[in-house]
């Protein structure tokens, strides 16, 4: 049974947990681990079926067949390479690391040249199939806008930097328009779509993108445009926001689930 680490057990760490010990993915959970011990601990209590150790991140590369983050674009820098020299297939949730061209090559050349896997599920977003398809052909433009409540964009480092008070926003706002390359980075964990996006389609600086805040609004909501030699598409998804962590949206947790789901089947699905 293949056997799985999981690195960051905050809220997408924890719903796959429970989709392991619930049956939903058949698979073996044999570590976490988190910055917080504590956080570790309190989620393998928290499981019916499953006891996973709690490990040092060294300790639990050497251990699995697959690692997946779900902690930080930090931890992708640090822990993804090590993973890959190790030999292991990685899952990647905090894909906006990869806008660093530098890491993103080592990256795809350390998973070459130790035969590994590398796994984006699609996250927040509808469409990267369809982007996937349309990139057989030439692209010419993808857009994404993303908007979300306020207090869905605490503690970006754009809201900081601009001392943008999201508590004083009384109508929707236009915060960021511009690449994804910087968007990631303005945006660490609110916009890792942009770069799923734009590894699936043009790169990070064709790809554009817009976030805003709407307080009218209680889901995360992202729209992708794409248009192309396929000609033309549009998706729209109104994501519910995690009741823990209300940047990151149930979906996103979900495409991880799913992933797994489709590298332990015989059945591929979609593009
Ligand atoms: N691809 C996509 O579509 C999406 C990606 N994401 C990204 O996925 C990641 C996980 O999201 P989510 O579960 O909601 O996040 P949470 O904040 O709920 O959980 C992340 C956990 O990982 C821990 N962590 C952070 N950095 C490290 C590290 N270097 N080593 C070990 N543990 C670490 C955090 O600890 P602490 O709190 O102490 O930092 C926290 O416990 C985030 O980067 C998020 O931005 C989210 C939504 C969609
Ligand atoms: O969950 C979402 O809506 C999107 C998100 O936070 C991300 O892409 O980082």
């Amino acid at each position: 049974m293949l056997k799985i680490g999981i690195i960051g057990c905050g809220f997408i760490g924890g719903q796959i947990c429970r989709a392991i010990d619930d049956g939903t993915i058949n698979a073996e959970l044999y570590a976490l681990s988190d910055s917080s011990e504590s956080k570790v601990l309190e989620l393998a209590a928290s499981l019916k079926k499953c006891s996973p150790a709690c490990m040092k991140i060294e300790e639990l590369l050497r251990s699995v067949d697959l690692v997946i983050e779900s902690a930080s674009q930090n931890a992708v820098r640090f822990i993804v390479p090590q993973a890959l020299e190790e030999g292991r297939d990685v899952m990647v949730l905090s894909v906006g690391a990869l806008a660093d061209e530098e890491l993103r090559e080592r990256l795809f050349r350390l998973a070459k040249q130790n035969n590994c896997k590398l796994y984006f599920p699609s996250g927040a977003v509808v469409g990267i199939d369809g982007i996937n398809s349309a990139s057989a052909a030439e692209i010419s433009s993808v857009t994404l806008t993303t908007r979300k409540p306020p207090s869905g964009l605490i503690g970006a480092p754009h809201v900081t930097a601009l001392g943008i008070e999201l508590d004083k926003i009384e109508k929707e706002t236009l915060l960021f328009e511009g690449p994804a390359s910087d968007a990631v980075k303005a945006f660490p964990a609110n916009v890792n779509v942009a770069a799923t996006i734009s590894l699936a389609g043009i790169g990070f600086e064709r790809t554009k993108v817009r976030v805003i805040a709407d307080p009218a609004l209680s889901r995360n909501v992202h729209e992708i445009t794409v248009e192309g030699k396929f000609g033309k598409f549009f998706t729209r998804v109104e994501n519910l926001p995690s009741p823990e962590n209300p940047k990151t949206s149930y979906l996103a947790a979900l495409s991880a689930i799913s992933t797994l789901n489709k590298i332990l089947s015989p059945v591929q699905l979609g593009t």
